[in-house]
């Protein structure tokens, strides 16, 4: 496919407000458990990007009545055990998050049915849900005893178990506790290191009793989701990408509003705060169960710094945009306990390390993570995304600062989840605002 775009290195000033489209880990949420309930679901403020859109396509294929109108999304539900068997495929796209929450909810299910994706979610490891649920007693086959899509699911009565997370992952906590909801007994998912909490949020909104103290979580099987409101706040996985083009560009200013602020996903923040960025966070709305606020950046004088242990869940899908950052900060930046990148819609490590490089960034991959030496004059050149969103806006916003400019080979694939994502670098680039 050709569909390559180039951006002229631009190297002046950025300025203007943006709302960036809604987070991608809560609107998939939103339609998931709004199948799961009984009754009526509406979502306001939904993200309209492909991965979203195939766990909708899911979930129409398994009887749900989910009418979509811009970015308010209406689902009728009779519960579960209502949903109709799917004569076709379940067909999960590029999306990790809809393929590893689905096992879980469709383990638990009356029904038979096949979970495909594309070829990269094929590579990706769903070993990690699948062996919690089989020890919940979940019939799933698929690829290498069960590693790897096509993954075919008999849904069946679980048992609860009391887990322990080998790996800081949302999805299979996810996946364990959605299980959990639909099974005998009290469902315990203890982390190490605690990972994003929308399941805990929402399944709570969706009137599930849940407690979740000090990293462990539990819920009671058996219980009833209801129909409610859900209001998607803004990606702060998508509003890192102008936060570090604000922070590395000269003389420019950014204001993101409607920003979700829930600390399980700040570590963005925190980061830029420890390398010295001028920023201002005010959260404005605490009255729905996710925190929104705006987030204004400055350009800034940055130093290298060390990221690692619990910080690195609270940050996962930024670390690409974050070594771009780190190329323009003074010093060494080490990105370390971040292995969970090999797998991910690429091996984020090797993709990170070879495109920077063609920019002339000082990287080296390490078994772990990354070490970036700044700053570097960032030169142009012809980047790949490896069919990775967050890969191909990392190399777009690359342009922000460097000398030549850089063409972005397959940039279709960052519709995953930021389909305005080259408009909303068009009015920072040119000093328009958006409302
Ligand atoms: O639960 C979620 O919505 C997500 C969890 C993270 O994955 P892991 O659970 O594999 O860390 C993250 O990388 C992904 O983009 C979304
Ligand atoms: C890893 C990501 O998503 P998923 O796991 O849902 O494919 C991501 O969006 O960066």
């Amino acid at each position: 496919m050709n569909d390559s775009i180039t951006l002229q290195a631009h190297q002046s000033p950025l300025n203007g407000t943006l709302r960036v489209p809604g987070d991608k880990s809560i609107s998939h949420r939103s339609i998931m458990f709004g199948a799961m309930a009984k009754g009526h679901t509406t979502v306001n403020g939904f993200l309209l990007g492909d991965d979203c859109l195939s766990t909708i396509s899911c979930f129409q294929k398994l009887g749900v009545d989910i009418q979509v109108n811009g970015t308010t999304v209406a689902i009728n539900s009779n519960g579960i055990k209502n949903w109709k068997e799917p004569i076709d495929i379940l067909d999960t796209g590029n999306s990790g998050t809809t393929t590893r929450l689905m096992l879980g909810i469709l383990a638990g299910s009356h029904i038979h049915s096949v979970l495909v994706g594309d070829e990269s979610i094929a590579k990706r490891p769903m070993k990690r849900v699948i062996e919690p649920l089989r020890l919940m007693g979940a019939q799933i086959s698929g690829r290498s005893g069960g590693q790897f899509t096509p993954l075919a699911v008999q849904g069946s009565q679980l048992s609860a178990i009391d887990y322990t997370m080998p790996v800081a992952s949302a999805q299979v906590k996810s996946a364990i506790l959605l299980a959990g909801v639909q099974a005998n007994g009290v469902t315990t998912v203890r982390e190490s290191e605690v990972s994003r909490d929308h399941t805990e949020r929402m399944l709570r909104q969706f009137g599930v009793g849940i407690k979740a103290e000090n990293g462990v979580i539990q819920v009671q099987g058996g219980q009833t989701l209801r129909g409610t409101h859900v209001e998607v706040p803004g990606d702060i996985s998508s509003a890192a990408f102008f936060l570090v083009a604000g922070a590395i560009a000269k003389e420019s200013s950014i204001r993101l509003e409607h920003v979700g602020l829930n600390p399980t996903r700040t570590g963005i923040i925190d980061v830029l705060q420890q390398m010295g960025a001028q920023m201002e966070i005010e959260v404005n709305d605490t009255k729905h169960e996710e925190p929104i606020g705006s987030v204004t950046i400055k350009s800034s004088h940055l130093k290298g710094i060390e990221i690692g242990g619990d910080l690195i869940p609270r940050l996962i899908d930024e670390i690409p945009v974050i070594a771009l950052l780190a190329t323009q900060a003074h010093g060494t930046t080490v990105i370390k306990n971040a292995e969970e990148l090999k797998v991910k819609e690429t091996d984020r490590i090797t993709a990170v390390v070879e495109e920077l490089k063609k920019l002339g960034a000082d990287i080296e991959a390490t078994d772990d993570g990354m070490i970036i030496k700044g700053p570097v004059t960032l030169s142009g050149g012809k980047l790949q995304s490896y069919g990775d969103h967050r890969i191909g806006m990392m190399g777009a916003i690359a342009s922000v600062v460097s000398t030549h400019s850089i063409e972005i080979e397959h940039a279709s694939c960052i519709s995953v989840s930021y389909p305005n994502f080259f408009e909303h670098l068009r009015i920072v680039s040119s000093f328009e605002t958006l409302r």
